[in-house]
């Protein structure tokens, strides 16, 4: 059940004293982690997943994957290392009921795979499941041959009424509120009778890096994809029939997780090494080694990992962020303290996140006497100082994140929710006061 905000205590959100000089070990990446449960449950052969995330996102992934027959075991890797999941392909089977919470990746990537499933498949979550779009997955997956009793308004709750296969083949969507609609076709579409052709038609996609994602994840277990990228048209994504080989994939730190830690350096003129951060990698996060350069940073990746060090000096960065949409509320935050002001675009579709991020954000930092104003598709922030005061997280993990942010450098900020954070980082908290040494 979700939790009751005005139930919950607040969080006194700790002040930096100094610069911080911490290494944070960042837990596996929700968005890597989600998709290799899918891809692992759609194979033909066991597979591994080491170092997954375990958050409430991924534990409700799991958790929905099992009720469906999937077999999904504590255990020790191949070579006998610890933290891994074996995940174990059965025929995937209803009747099941799958409790999405509050988690994209969960409402987006399983309709397709319950369309798979011999038997109903029942999709129910928090109440702000229902607010989200999910009208690109349910509309696609009947032009697909998928049957599904939804009560008209394109989300949640709904029963998709699997038949055991789906006939599959071209579709068109309209995926300019969530990329992961085009993600969730992709995941399931080796395992349709024709495959899948998605072929988005809407006038912007947010958050391609998530797209690439899923086609390097679905290249790297066997399928063959083809893309925009690859010299085929634009917008459009074919995925060819085919069986999927279980891997042993080891899940790289959620560098979107990162931030906050990035942010703690660079607010305090102080210095963090993130250990595992990847060379070469699709997760959007990786963009913050330009973006808090430019707002006042450095950094250099190394063979350990990634050194970020501050300057003492925060400035202000005018970017499009349609791309890394799920940074924005950190660089918000960042941008508040800065010596400059922010305008940050590309991002209306972040009125259907976790909750409207924007005029979450406009609220919550100007409740602590700061200037920010909503625009048609993002944020200005013009910095002032700030003080304490209740910063509220309407359930949204990186909300909480983004006040903590802003309590290292503002005395007396109170963070409502915490644990809100175990959407995708439980460890939060400890994590928190373990780099500033508490
Ligand atoms: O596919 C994914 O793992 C995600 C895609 C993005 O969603 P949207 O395209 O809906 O923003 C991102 O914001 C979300 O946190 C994770
Ligand atoms: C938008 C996010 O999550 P979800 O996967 O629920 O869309 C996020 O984590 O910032």
């Amino acid at each position: 059940m979700a939790l009751n905000p005005a139930d919950t205590p607040l969080w006194p959100a700790p002040h930096a004293s100094g610069a911080v000089d911490a290494t944070v070990h960042v837990p596996g990446s929700k968005s890597v982690t989600n998709r290799a449960l899918v891809l692992a449950a759609l194979a033909s052969e066991p597979g591994w997943l080491r170092r997954p995330l375990r958050s409430r996102d991924t534990l409700l992934m799991a958790a929905a994957l099992r009720e469906m027959g999937v077999g999904i075991e504590e255990g020790v890797g191949p070579d006998g290392t610890g933290e891994t999941w074996r995940v174990l392909p059965a025929g995937l089977r209803g009747p099941a009921t799958v409790n999405v919470g509050n988690a994209g990746t969960v409402m987006r990537f399983l309709p397709p795979v319950a369309a798979l499933a011999d038997g109903p498949v029942r999709f129910d979550g928090d109440p702000r499941s229902y607010e989200r779009p999910l009208n690109g997955v349910i509309d696609a997956l009947r032009v697909l041959g998928a049957r599904i009793d939804d009560d008209g308004r394109g989300a949640l709750p709904l029963t998709v009424h699997g038949s055991g296969a789906l006939d599959g083949g071209p579709v068109e969507i309209d995926a300019s509120s969530s990329s992961q609609f085009v993600s969730a076709l992709l995941l399931s579409g080796p395992r349709f009778n024709q495959g899948v052709e998605v072929r988005h038609i809407g006038a912007s996609l947010p958050s391609l890096p998530h797209i690439r994602m899923t086609v390097d994840m679905l290249r790297a277990v066997g399928a063959q994809v083809d893309t925009p990228e690859s010299g085929g048209e634009p917008n459009v994504w074919r995925v060819t029939p085919g069986a999927l080989l279980g891997r042993d994939l080891t899940i790289e730190p959620d560098l979107s997780n990162a931030q906050p830690f990035l942010a703690a350096a660079l607010v305090t003129g102080g210095k963090v090494v993130i250990p595992d951060w990847p060379a070469r990698t699709t997760q959007p996060g990786d963009k913050l080694r330009e973006i808090f350069t430019e707002m006042g940073g450095s950094c250099e990746l190394t063979e350990y990992g990634l050194v970020f060090t501050g300057s003492g000096a925060i400035h202000g960065i005018d970017v499009d962020l349609s791309e890394v949409g799920e940074l924005t509320p950190g660089i918000a935050a960042v941008a508040a303290l800065a010596d400059s002001p922010s305008t940050l675009r590309g991002v209306a579709h972040l009125r259907l996140h976790e909750t409207d991020r924007l005029a979450a954000l406009t609220k919550e930092i100007n409740e602590l006497g700061g200037d920010v104003t909503e625009t048609a598709d993002g944020l200005h922030i013009r910095p002032r100082a700030l003080h304490g005061g209740t910063f509220h997280t309407y359930e949204d993990h990186r909300m909480a994140t983004a006040g903590a942010i802003i309590g290292l450098a503002v005395e007396g900020v109170q963070i409502e929710n915490v644990a809100t954070t175990a959407k995708t980082l439980p460890d939060f908290p400890e994590l928190w006061t373990g780099m500033l040494g508490a």
